[in-house]
């Protein structure tokens, strides 16, 4: 059987009410903090309230600042791009999720490579992510996704570069809250094929920069949206060597509804995609192969699996059962 996304139906929905979502959260913390700590007194400066992040999402996004002024200080731009140069050449990862699904008739599956996350903690403490990578592979994923973030996720760019130089010949992707360019030449010098950026995150002023640089490096992007309004923005972009990620978990609430991939594909601007060829990924919260038909059905091409493939002992395995 050949896989044919037009044979699912999709109901006609009517127009979207949301608005095209602009981001919500804050980049970076408003003029400081607003206590302010001197000798065993705390003074409290109120005209900076608010200064604590609101979420999780913004927390991990204000953070990002100071890890990657760390990161340029221990690497400076001008080494990484020569590590860039040396880097092994990119791969086709949109290209081999679209081949597995034609191929089997089943999504393409992009497996994660996580340690642990925020919502969950440490998800699987025996981690060795080339290992946990060729399982992968072995079991018949079409792509890796590697996380990189090292103070939520307990990720590292290292793993990236570590799975690549395993051999292991499934296109990655480094997931990371991408901020600024430097994180996508870091990324392409660890060996990544993709990147993922995130509409939560970024205005489309920063995506259309940052969909530039990435293309200009030769990695592909998976754009990860949650909501209507999101996708109803991130079409007015140019979207050459993009997919879309829709993720069913809200990463400001951790909410995971797995209608959200439906709900998105039958809106007005979810035909639109779809009629511009985009291909896209269920994300967050499949566990079971009735999650994958379902995903299926909505009519997302790929998933991507983190939590219930990582934390088996046989990954392998796991992926066969998911995606049998
Ligand atoms: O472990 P899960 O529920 O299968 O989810 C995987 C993946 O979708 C999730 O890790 C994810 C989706 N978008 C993200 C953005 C950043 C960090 C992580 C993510």
């Amino acid at each position: 059987m050949t896989f044919c996304p037009q044979a699912v139906s999709a109901p006609e929905a009517p127009p979207s009410k949301e608005p095209p979502a602009e981001v919500t959260i804050r980049r970076r913390a408003p003029a400081g903090s607003s206590t302010q700590p001197c000798g065993q007194f705390t003074f409290k400066v109120p005209q900076n309230e608010g200064a604590e992040p609101q979420n999780i999402l913004e927390e991990i996004v204000w953070y990002k600042a100071k890890e990657i002024e760390d990161m340029k200080y221990i690497m400076p731009t001008e080494r990484l791009a020569m590590m860039m140069k040396v880097a092994p050449p990119p791969r086709d990862f949109i290209g081999a999720l679209r081949a597995k699904a034609e191929a089997t008739g089943r999504p393409g599956l992009i497996a994660e490579v996580k340690k642990a996350s925020p919502s969950k903690g440490v998800i699987q403490p025996d981690f060795d992510p080339a290992k946990i990578a060729q399982a992968y592979e072995a079991g018949g994923a079409a792509c890796i996704s590697v996380l990189t973030c090292a103070k939520y996720f307990q990720g590292s760019f290292d793993n990236l570069m570590a799975i690549r130089k395993a051999g292991v010949t499934c296109p990655l992707l480094c997931k990371e809250f991408v901020v600024e360019a430097y994180q996508l030449f870091k990324a392409r010098a660890s060996g990544a094929d993709a990147v993922l950026l995130i509409a939560a995150v970024l205005p489309n002023k920063d995506l259309v920069y940052l969909m530039r640089a990435a293309r200009k490096i030769g990695l592909q992007i998976l754009l990860e949206v949650h909501s209507i309004g999101e996708l109803e923005r991130v079409l007015q972009l140019e979207l050459e060597g993009t997919m879309l990620g829709i993720n069913n978990r809200d990463l400001q609430t951790f909410n995971v509804d797995l209608d959200n991939s439906k709900i998105i594909l039958t809106s007005t601007a979810g035909q639109e995609a779809k009629r511009r060829g985009l291909l896209f990924a269920g994300e967050s919260g499949i566990f079971t192969p009735a999650h994958v038909s379902h995903a299926q059905q909505a009519g997302c091409q790929a998933i991507l699996v983190g939590e219930s493939l990582v934390k088996e002992s046989d990954q392998a395995e796991a992926v066969r059962i998911l995606l049998s």
